[in-house]
């Protein structure tokens, strides 16, 4: 039986301005409704501007002015007991931070304290939530980076006397040395060549299955998508638009959107052509009525443009918010789905 870690509901999470007296609201996650299970990767997907790293910054309990959650609940079901992030109090997200819910941030070097040994830096992280002190400790820190094919020197080491993999694993170590149930990673290998990606991607992989935890993984590279992540939700200014399991949501997408991002996808031998998805996101201050990607939707019509699609099941596990989800076809041909071999 699948078990659910976190279940968020309604989730309406602002961005509110006032600018000399003029008020401007971002409505950068609106009306999302969705759950991540214990023991499982889901990732999400959109692109730039889409809202994705607004989302997971209320997952990860980072909520800072001018963002403010407006409407709905954030529901975790942690070991230590249940935790809404939506009414949690400082104290009450302390207890829960590095030891049940983690984050791996964007870019290892606004991570790392240039002047601080790497060593120092776990003491900040992990001394505290682990509540271990002298060798029990250093046992605990020499094991774990035993785990992250890092060797215990890096422990003297300045961040900056690494490399760019390494650093990237230290920070996916300070993030998951204290073993939390639920990890949330964010673009973790974005600034990476190729090859270190995929040992990075390995490792956050290995160290999952390791500890049993539930990990969020953001990208808006489908290849990792692909490669990594049981299930996948794909964000569309501000909304969940599609989300099901990876396979599914690549062989038989259900939203015109997701159609158009797995199709970005370049494919061995497959030369035909395929329409590009043109214009970009609109405006979260002021977004399309309807459905919010009717304006670029090869498939609207008219109540597309006035009523507000439902994310509704449309197969097992499968959910889409699209009016005419039925007449959705993949825009690539099963032979040339090369990624998810
Ligand atoms: N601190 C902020 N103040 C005001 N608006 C913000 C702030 N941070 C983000 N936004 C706005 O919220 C919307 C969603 O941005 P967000 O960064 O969540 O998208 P994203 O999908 O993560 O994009 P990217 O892939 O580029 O990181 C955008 O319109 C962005 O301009």
């Amino acid at each position: 039986m699948t078990q659910d870690l976190l279940k968020v509901e309604g989730l309406k999470a602002y961005y509110q301005m006032n600018y000399y007296g003029v008020e401007r609201e971002v409505r950068a996650v609106d009306d999302i409704t969705m759950t991540i299970r214990k023991n499982e990767i889901y990732g999400i997907a959109g692109e730039s501007s889409s809202g994705k790293t607004s989302f997971i910054k209320v997952l990860a309990a980072a909520i800072r002015p001018p963002m403010r959650i407006v409407d709905g609940s954030v529901k975790y079901d942690f070991k230590n007991g249940p935790m809404d992030v939506a009414t949690a109090t400082p104290a009450q997200i302390e207890a829960v931070r590095w030891k049940h819910l983690s984050y791996i941030m964007q870019g290892s070097m606004s991570v790392l304290n240039p002047v601080r040994r790497i060593g120092r830096t776990f003491e900040d992280f992990a001394k505290r939530p682990l509540g271990l002190s002298g060798p029990a400790y250093r046992e605990r820190v020499l094991n774990h980076l035993e785990r992250l094919k890092l060797p215990a020197e890096v422990l003297n080491a300045y961040p900056h006397e690494l490399s760019g993999g390494m650093r990237q694993r230290v920070t996916i170590g300070l993030a998951t040395v204290c073993h939390p149930e639920f990890v949330i990673a964010d673009e973790p290998t974005t600034a990476l060549d190729v090859v270190v990606q995929k040992e990075v991607l390995g490792l956050i992989r290995e160290i999952q299955q390791d500890m049993g935890s539930s990990v969020v993984f953001v990208t808006h590279d489908m290849t990792v998508h692909a490669n990594m992540t049981d299930r996948v939700g794909i964000i569309y200014a501000g909304r969940l638009v599609e989300e099901g399991p990876t396979r599914q949501m690549f062989f038989a997408p259900k939203h015109p959107y997701t159609a158009h991002l797995v199709a970005s996808l370049p494919r061995i031998g497959d030369t035909a052509q395929r329409p590009a998805l043109e214009g970009r996101p609109p405006s979260l201050a002021n977004p399309p009525s309807g459905c919010r990607f009717h304006p670029r939707c090869p498939l609207a019509i008219d109540k597309c443009r006035t009523d507000v699609p439902p994310l509704i099941p449309v197969a097992n596990d499968h959910r889409s918010a699209c009016w005419r989800w039925q007449d959705v076809e993949p825009l690539v041909a099963p032979q040339h789905q090369a990624v998810m071999a």
